[in-house]
């Protein structure tokens, strides 16, 4: 089943010199629930314009895109916010933390925003599960600050992954993070979305990430390669 079907959906920027750049080019894709995905492609080919048009980040945009069964361009803004805060997940490179929140302040953030927000004692009852399942649970009450980048991207992990989204959007995850680092932490995500049946949807430089994807993406100028093209340009 797809939790996300894109058709021919395409993006545009405006340069500052008044010039039209199209960052995401007529792209068909079908995201299936519980399976992971790599978009990989040089620097500047779209991928963080692609992946925010999936995030529900960015509404400008041409074609058909369905999510969940949902024609995306029939939500007003408010439902497209909701949406996203209870059914999307998201971990960038530079994690993304409030220096000025503890851990648990920080993974908290990601309850507050949902449209029912739980009551005080099951949101405890859900970070200590997610701080548990990245195991940080002990150091709940300690600062961004004082933590390792594998820790800090962890703990953005547990964000993450608190609400139970149905979709996990990893922008280069491991990007700032040591080889042994991120092989850590990318098992412990793949563990997680596993196990929730989540989907992953993960953009990276890396195509040996890309290998712990069940199936990846290329692409090029704004649009996926597929396999033929890709044999082509080679
Ligand atoms: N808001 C914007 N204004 C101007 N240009 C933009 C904007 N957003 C994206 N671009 C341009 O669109 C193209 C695609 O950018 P995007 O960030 O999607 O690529 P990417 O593949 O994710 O790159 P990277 O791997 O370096 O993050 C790039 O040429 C970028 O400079």
């Amino acid at each position: 089943m797809s939790l996300v079907s894109l058709t021919n959906v395409s993006a545009e920027v405006e340069l500052g010199n008044g010039q039209i750049l199209r960052t995401v080019d007529s792209v068909s894709l079908e995201l299936e629930v519980g399976k992971s995905y790599a978009l990989v492609g040089k620097s500047g080919s779209g991928k963080t314009s692609l992946a925010s048009i999936v995030g529900l980040l960015n509404a400008a945009y041409t074609g058909r895109f369905i999510y969940q069964g949902t024609d995306v361009a029939t939500l007003k803004d408010r439902n497209l916010s909701e949406l996203r805060a209870e059914s999307i997940g998201f971990v960038f490179q530079n994690y993304s933390l409030i220096r000025h929140l503890n851990v648990f302040e920080n993974v908290e953030l990601a309850l507050m925003y949902l449209p029912d927000r739980p009551t005080p004692r099951i949101r405890k009852r859900l970070i200590n599960h997610a701080l548990m399942q990245v195991g940080l649970n002990a150091r709940a009450h300690e600062f961004p600050g004082k933590l390792s980048g594998g820790e800090q991207q962890r703990v953005a992990i547990a964000r993450a992954l608190v609400t139970s989204p149905k979709l996990l959007i990893c922008d280069e995850p491991t990007g700032a993070l040591d080889t042994s680092t991120s092989t850590q932490v990318m098992a412990i995500l793949h563990k997680l979305v596993s196990q929730m049946q989540t989907t992953l949807l993960l953009v990276t430089h890396d195509s040996e990430l890309a290998t712990t994807c069940d199936h990846t993406f290329v692409m090029s100028q704004g649009r996926i390669m597929h396999a033929a093209d890709v044999m082509e340009r080679s």
